[in-house]
């Protein structure tokens, strides 16, 4: 697959340091091979449900978990950033470096933005190593979204009270390849939960139960 180059430090004269405790060190305390399971779709899709129902799973099998949600990122890390492209792209640059950080921290990351634009998404594919980056399409088609509208928000884009909104007048490019496909209008959360942690255990992330 084709990954997108993240770019270079802005800074020179910066070294990198080497420290005595590495990540194979830290994930071998956890019993457990850290990993990003970055789930993508649109709004309402169920993204936050879904990765929200798993955390929980995991967490009740011993795993140690963390879960960055696009709404509660927006809040702190990044909240100088809106909707644009740039914008977006930037936003998923932070959390994919946050996510690479929690990763080398030994923890499995549950990350769940939009995150509309492929070359953004492969970009932190490339960022960690193979097998680290496990693209979730939460394939939700946009009717059904819509029809659920959680926020309010698909109403207000339809009515023009909110501009370059995902799926309406703004793009949203589907995964080519994803590692898994979730369609949420034919599952409910609770076999989404499952297939995960099906895939999970087959990929040799997570011990047999
Ligand atoms: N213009 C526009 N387009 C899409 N979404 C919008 C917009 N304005 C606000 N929101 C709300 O912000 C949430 C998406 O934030 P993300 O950080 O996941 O977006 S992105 O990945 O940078 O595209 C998204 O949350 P989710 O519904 O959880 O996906 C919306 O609640
Ligand atoms: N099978 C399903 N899987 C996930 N969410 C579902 C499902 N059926 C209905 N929903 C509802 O759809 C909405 C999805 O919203 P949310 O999880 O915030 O999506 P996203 O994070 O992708 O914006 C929630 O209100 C959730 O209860």
């Amino acid at each position: 697959m084709s990954q997108t180059q993240a770019p270079a430090p802005r800074a020179t004269n910066i070294t990198w340091h080497v420290q005595s405790v590495d990540k194979a060190g830290r994930a071998a305390l956890k019993h457990q091979k850290p990993c990003i399971l970055w789930f993508t779709g649109l709004s309402g899709a169920g993204k936050s449900t879904v990765a929200n129902a798993l955390e929980g799973a995991l967490h009740s099998r011993g795993y140690h978990t963390y879960l960055l949600d696009g709404d509660n990122v927006r809040h702190g890390l990044n909240k100088n950033l809106g909707f644009s492209a740039e914008d977006r792209e930037e936003n998923i640059r932070r959390i994919g470096e946050v996510a690479k950080l929690f990763v080398d921290a030994g923890i499995i990351v549950l990350t769940a933005f939009i995150s509309p634009y492929r070359r953004d998404r492969e970009m932190v594919r490339g960022i960690v190593e193979e097998g680290e980056f496990i693209e979730v399409f939460v394939s939700t088609p946009l009717e059904v979204c819509e029809a659920r509208d959680p926020k309010g928000l698909y109403k207000k884009a339809r009515a023009g009270q909110i501009r370059g909104f995902t799926g309406i007048d703004d793009p949203y490019e589907p995964p080519e390849n994803p590692e898994i496909t979730l369609p949420t209008d034919r599952k409910s959360v609770e076999e989404s939960v499952a297939q995960i942690l099906g895939e999970l255990e087959a990929r040799g992330y997570l011990k047999r139960s």
